[in-house]
């Protein structure tokens, strides 16, 4: 139903986007993974009509959306990464403000008012001023705002970033519900793999601006189907040894966080025995050793060398 095609936008010497074809199907939960700086957000801004593509098109159900704006816009529902609400104002008459916005009023207002907030399980504090409220309740009512004129397409952009824990799992399990039990078409921006493996059934990866990847999460995975992931916890962080591992013929690709060593190696080779000598000669403890199913995170650090969060 939503297409972006060859999808381009370019910021003084910034190719901020670059050539980004994706689509969304009617219900489907898309993800939209890469690190900070990949150009999600421009991406999304462009999607949502509220800056114009340098080239390429954006188009819903065939019909290009960027001459006319206004059918995008009734159709979408936006939360934008940085809190839009007035803090002196509480949740309900925030959503009122905006409910009129678009073009609601009287009964039906009110009616739509009273679904969002049970929808992100604020009815009970809907009176009391936004700046009371924790930043994760703040993203409730941002997302209670964005459904208020029941949009088909529901577009976020890293809505957990800076939450409690409490109200990220109220979040993700908000708009799981939506796409699974109301049909709602979902797509989702987060450096966050976790969350886009939890809610997605696609994910594009994109990174420098580019979509990198694209497919189902198994797809995606498939891409380290002749690779294994190897997890070695040491009792601490030996940096000579681990650089030495690192080099090891047979290892694709390994990452070091704190005392635990990361490797993604070809399958069917042989390097524990290796490993487990080298300890010894830095004598090096190693504590416990894992072979992982791949994560997206792992298929990140494939295609990039890097990790998605630092
Ligand atoms: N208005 C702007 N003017 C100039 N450069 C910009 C502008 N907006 C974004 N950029 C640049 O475009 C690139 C992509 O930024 P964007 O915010 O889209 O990335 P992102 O993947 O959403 O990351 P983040 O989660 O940090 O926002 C970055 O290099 C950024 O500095």
């Amino acid at each position: 139903m939503l297409k972006t095609e060859k999808l381009t936008k370019k910021f003084k010497d910034t190719l901020a986007v670059d050539e980004v074809t994706i689509e969304l199907g009617q219900g489907e939960s898309v993800g939209l993974l890469g690190p900070n700086g990949a150009g999600k957000s421009t991406a999304i801004s462009m999607i949502s009509t509220l800056i114009q593509p340098t080239s390429g098109d954006v188009r819903l159900n065939g019909k290009s959306v960027l001459k006319k704006p206004g059918e995008m816009r009734k159709v979408l529902g936006v939360v934008p990464q940085k809190i839009a609400l007035y803090e002196e104002l509480s949740a309900y008459e925030n959503l009122k403000f905006f409910g009129r916005i678009y073009g609601l009023s009287g009964k039906k207002l009110e009616e739509r008012i009273q679904i969002v907030l049970e929808l992100v399980g604020l009815s009970d504090r809907q009176k009391e001023l936004v700046k009371k409220y924790s930043g994760g309740m703040q993203r409730r009512v941002n997302l209670a705002a964005a459904m208020l004129h029941e949009p088909e397409v529901l577009i976020m952009d890293e809505p957990t970033v800076g939450i409690d824990p409490q109200s990220r799992n109220h979040l993700l399990e908000t708009i799981r519900k939506l796409n699974r039990e109301q049909g709602m078409t979902v797509l989702y921006t987060s450096h966050y793999m976790e969350e886009v493996e939890k809610l997605c059934d696609r994910v594009y990866i994109m990174d420098h601006g580019k979509v990198i990847a694209a497919g189902t999460k198994d797809e995606l995975k498939g891409v380290l189907s002749e690779e294994e992931t190897v997890l070695i916890e040491f009792d601490q962080n030996y940096p000579p040894l681990f650089e030495k591992i690192s080099q090891m013929e047979g290892i694709n690709h390994a990452v070091v966080s704190d005392n635990r060593l990361k490797l993604i190696i070809p399958k069917g080779v042989r390097v524990l025995g290796t490993l487990f000598h080298e300890a010894e000669r830095y004598n090096a403890q190693i504590i416990n050793v894992t072979v992982q199913k791949p994560t997206l995170e792992d298929v990140f650090l494939r295609l990039t060398g890097r990790k998605l969060r630092d």
